[in-house]
């Protein structure tokens, strides 16, 4: 995938800053959704190919049932090598360090010469987690014949990593490249003993810490999955708050999600002009040695200013992103 992937630009809900060594980190590959298939499905994984969407997840872990697990590690690579998915970004999650199961799915998946763009890692409870993962990834797989590093997204949905962010995002590595903080509410859910309800109340703190840890060390933050696939509106309420919170995207499981949220996740015609209309007015008013004035009945100033930076980042790499494909 050429230009893409490494290079390093703003992303929404947060701001480009030259003292913020962190930030350089952010991927400008716009990840506005990321859809599950699950990997020994290759009906889905062939609709998937043709449809317009930034990521895809080929699944190793909770959509592929136990007895499927052998079928599905076998058939990415394979799936990978044949398929044509333009410019998504492939992704392959694995299964975590605790079921035993991630040494046969490295064995399969990154010896292979079809190597993903990227992998999700479930269940990371520490940086540990992180550590022991890309230990045995760079002993058995066949990564070297990449010239670029494999990126990671980690996914929080356990209590203690909650916990743990802070060393979580610290992760740095030459072989990996960490680019996203994914929130599995589902998962962390069960783990703390509360239940979904409409609003996700509940779960509001988790996604705020979430976000404040990616953002604060230049990651994507990816947000919950809807898992009601046929109440398209209930979707994009929850993608808009997700988006309006911060997150630079959305899990999804099914492919009538994908407009909803890709939409949900880019800005509006409205903002695009308010954000350019404002970046000419900033430097006007600079220039004449003002700091704060008034735009649209609104006081502006700096702050302002780097939010519509955002917005323009936005547009730029999503529009990067489809000229690419
Ligand atoms: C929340 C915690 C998590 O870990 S989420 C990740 C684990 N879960 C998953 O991966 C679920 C992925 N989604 C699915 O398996 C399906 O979408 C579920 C929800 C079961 C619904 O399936 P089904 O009844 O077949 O849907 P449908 O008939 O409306 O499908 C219409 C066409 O779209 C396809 N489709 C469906 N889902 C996907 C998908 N995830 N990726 C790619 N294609 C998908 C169907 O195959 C169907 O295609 P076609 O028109 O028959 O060719
Ligand atoms: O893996 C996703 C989740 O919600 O759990
Ligand atoms: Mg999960």
């Amino acid at each position: 995938m050429p230009g893409r992937g490494l290079q390093v630009a703003c992303w929404r809900g947060f701001h480009c800053s030259h003292t913020m060594k962190y930030h350089q980190r952010a991927a400008a590959t716009p990840r506005r959704a990321i859809m599950y298939v699950p990997g020994y499905d290759d009906r889905k994984a062939n609709k998937a190919a043709t449809l317009t969407i930034d990521s895809i997840v080929l699944d190793c872990e909770d959509g592929v049932a136990i007895n499927k697990k052998e079928e599905a590690r076998v058939n990415i690579p394979k799936l990978l090598a044949r398929t044509d998915f333009g410019s998504k970004d492939r992704f392959i999650r694995v299964n975590s360090r605790d079921t035993g199961l991630t040494e046969d799915d490295v064995s399969s998946i990154l010896a292979s010469n079809n190597l993903p763009d990227g992998l999700l890692l479930p269940k990371v409870n520490s940086v540990d987690d992180i550590n022991w993962f890309c230990d045995l990834a760079a002993r058995n797989g066949n990564l070297k014949s990449l010239n670029r590093p494999m990126i990671l997204g980690v996914m929080v949905e356990t209590a203690i990593a909650m916990l743990n962010l802070k060393e979580i995002t610290s992760f740095k590595s030459n072989t990996f490249d960490l680019q996203c903080l994914i929130f599995g509410a589902d998962d962390f859910l069960a783990e703390i003993g509360a239940s979904k309800t409409e609003n996700a109340m509940e779960l509001m703190y988790a996604r705020q810490h979430v976000i404040l840890h990616a953002k604060a060390f230049g990651l994507q933050a990816i947000d919950m999955v809807y898992n009601n696939y046929k109440d398209l509106i209930g979707l994009q309420r929850q993608a808009i708050e997700g988006a309006k919170m911060g997150f630079t995207g959305k899990q999804v499981i099914h492919p009538g999600q994908i407009d909803i949220v890709q939409e949900s996740f880019s800005p509006s015609k409205e903002q695009i002009e308010w954000a350019k209309a404002l970046s000419i007015a900033f430097e006007d008013h600079q220039q004449q040695g003002k700091g704060a004035f008034i735009f649209r009945g609104q006081m502006i100033d700096k702050p302002l200013l780097l939010q519509a930076n955002n917005i323009l980042s936005l547009i730029n790499n999503v529009n990067g992103s489809h000229t690419s494909s």
